[in-house]
């Protein structure tokens, strides 16, 4: 497990934040790099939003460390704020304020002086394609505006650690495309992105990942390597009735696990050369005598789920 970047702009050590009965986030150690994107992925309620806003400095941990830019978010929550941006999955935008104001109010809190504001808040309208907008009021923008906006006000202070929750859910792939060019421009600098992310595509495009599971952080690598300790060999079933098929084929000898892919089942088998011919008979004696069995390289989702025991969906 590599949960240690060499040039830390985030550590986090032994964190551990309970809500009465629920051990919501237990011992999560981690750090990032300067110029990292460092994906936080895993099921709904694993913890990751917990993580991040413990990190933001708006929930308070009952345990552990929390260092942004060497500051301790818990003793000094003040200075530490100034370093990071916390980009939280509903950001605080003032619907009846247009684009400028909302980026005005965001330069004010962080006393951003005027000159600064305008030049900063020019080359971030720009990359998000929001230049020409300045007047519209942020309650009529696109949903992949508004989220972009919130990018914007979260970056008018240059922070050093950007912290992001589901920044682009709901968001159409032009806007998406915008967001990701500006992250990328944000590493460029030696910005400390972490990103909580539902989408396996963004998550193949961070730096590394960390999978969480009921609170803990159950493997931590770059996407390559996490596919790499993938156990079993994947192979794609291309077939008219995918549901159908992936009901026969759970619990088969030799069968891992069985993933839907749109029209593509994924299954994971212990052996490829083994298995192949087994399953080509099983599809041809039931009603799948149409279906094609392919080798597949595995996603980050398949990893995932595999990794996670089936768990992770
Ligand atoms: N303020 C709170 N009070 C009580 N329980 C909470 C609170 N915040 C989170 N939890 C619980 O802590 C656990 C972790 O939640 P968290 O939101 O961190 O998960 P997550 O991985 O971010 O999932 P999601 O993507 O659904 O937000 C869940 O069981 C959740 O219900």
């Amino acid at each position: 497990m590599s949960a240690i970047a060499s040039d830390p702009a985030v550590q986090v050590h032994a964190l551990t934040k309970r809500f009465g009965a629920v051990h919501a986030v237990r011992g999560v150690e981690f750090s990032v790099g300067k110029g990292e994107i460092f994906g936080l992925v895993g099921p709904d309620g694993a913890g990751k939003t917990t993580t991040m806003r413990m990190l933001a400095g708006v929930l308070h941990p009952d345990a552990g460390a929390l260092l942004v830019d060497g500051v301790d978010v818990v003793q000094d929550p003040e200075a530490a704020k100034l370093r990071l941006s916390y980009m939280p999955q509903r950001f605080g935008l003032y619907e009846d304020l247009t684009i400028a104001e909302n980026i005005y109010f965001y330069a004010e809190l962080f006393g951003i002086p005027r000159k600064q504001r305008l030049q900063r808040s020019k080359e971030l309208l720009d990359a998000a394609g929001l230049a020409g907008f300045e007047r519209r009021l942020a309650g009529q923008l696109s949903g992949g505006m508004k989220q972009k906006l919130g990018l914007v006000c979260a970056l008018i202070h240059t922070p050093r650690v950007l912290l992001l929750d589901e920044p682009t859910t709901g968001v159409d792939p032009v806007s998406r495309r915008d967001f990701w060019a500006i992250l990328y421009n944000l590493r460029e600098s030696g910005v400390a992105i972490l990103m909580a992310t539902a989408y396996m595509d963004e998550a193949e495009r961070c730096s590394r990942l960390a999978l969480f599971h009921e609170g803990e952080i159950r493997y931590c690598d770059t996407p390559a390597r996490l596919k790499a300790a993938m156990p079993g060999a994947l192979l794609a079933i291309v077939t008219a009735q995918p549901r159908a098929l992936r009901d026969v084929l759970a619990g088969k000898p030799g069968v891992l696990g069985v993933l839907l892919m749109g029209d593509r089942v994924h299954v994971r088998v212990d052996d490829a050369a083994q298995r192949t011919p087994e399953l080509q008979l099983l599809l041809a004696t039931r009603e799948f005598a149409e279906a094609r069995i392919e080798t597949a390289d595995p996603g980050i989702e398949d990893v995932f789920v595999a990794l996670l025991g089936g768990q992770g969906k």
